[in-house]
């Protein structure tokens, strides 16, 4: 096959980085050239060949690693988390002086989860309270998660949009943490438990009522088709896109 898409993978024996690199080896418009782990340079992306990158590292380093990809004109499909408001504005300037490269920062590649967040913003400006519960292993070195981040952004856009109030909540002493983070004034609980991978459920209440927008992600193989859908997409898109969503038409 002609023009196959040259993916480098980073962070390519971490729990995702593996799970990427038996996706993209599988895709028959792929090729997998370069699978880098902490300790190789990044140059080796260069002498590979590749167009396109794949980061599902760490927040420590993903930063340096997008960068790198932008200013050589590769493409990033990026799905490790830490992107900050901030982090993502840097990279944006970034990216102007690159117009061609298309960089997607995913905070979640399983199309049911990209669905219950933007169900979940949708609903919210018609309930009076809503709080967010993630649940993920206890091998996550990061809280909240990122999807729950991207879905309290979301959550709290819409209900500012409306005009909705904040969340009723009368509490008045309480232990730190008993409240969860608070995202854009919207409360964010993690739990990290032995036998989980990655859960998320949005709770929504109205005057004697409750509706619940649970997604399970009970393997990795759930973050592939995203990753690989990432990857065809990014080079047709230029510029910053934060969210799956983004590349998904989801008629809103
Ligand atoms: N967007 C999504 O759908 C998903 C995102 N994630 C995120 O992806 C990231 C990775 O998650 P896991 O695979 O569970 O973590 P992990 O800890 O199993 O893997 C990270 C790997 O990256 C390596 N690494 C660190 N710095 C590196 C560098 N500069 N170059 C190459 N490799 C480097 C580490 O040695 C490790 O092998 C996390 O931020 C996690 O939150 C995880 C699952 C789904
Ligand atoms: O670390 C994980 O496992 C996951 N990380 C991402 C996040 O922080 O949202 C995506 C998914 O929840 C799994």
């Amino acid at each position: 096959m002609t023009n196959r898409i040259a993916v480098a993978v980073l962070g390519a024996t971490g729990r995702m980085g593996s799970e990427a690199v038996r996706a993209v080896d599988a895709a028959e418009d792929m090729e997998l050239v370069a699978a880098l782990g902490r300790n190789d340079p990044l140059s080796t992306v260069l002498d590979a060949g590749a167009t396109h990158i794949v980061d599902l590292t760490v927040p420590d380093s993903t930063e340096a690693n997008v960068r790198f990809a932008v200013e050589h004109g590769l493409h990033a499909v990026v799905g490790t988390t830490g992107w900050s408001d901030e982090r993502r504005a840097d990279l944006a300037s970034l990216l102007e002086a690159a117009p061609a490269v298309g960089v997607l920062i995913a905070p979640n590649f399983a199309l049911g989860s990209v669905l219950a967040s933007a169900f979940a913003a949708q609903a919210a400006r018609y309930f009076e309270s809503v709080e967010i519960v993630e649940l993920h292993h206890p091998n996550k070195v990061d809280a909240p998660s990122g999807t729950a981040v991207r879905t309290a952004e979301l959550i709290a856009a819409e209900r500012a949009a409306a005009g909705v109030p904040a969340s009723p909540d009368a509490t008045e002493t309480s232990l730190d943490g008993a409240r969860g983070a608070d995202v854009d004034g919207v409360r964010v609980h993690a739990v990290r438990l032995r036998g989980l991978v990655a859960h998320q459920e949005v709770l929504l209440g109205g005057e004697g009522e409750q509706l619940t927008l649970r997604h399970d992600s009970y393997d990795r193989a759930s973050f592939m088709p995203g990753v690989l859908l990432g990857l065809r997409r990014a080079a047709g898109r230029p510029g910053l896109t934060y969210g799956l969503d983004g590349y998904l038409d989801l008629g809103n």
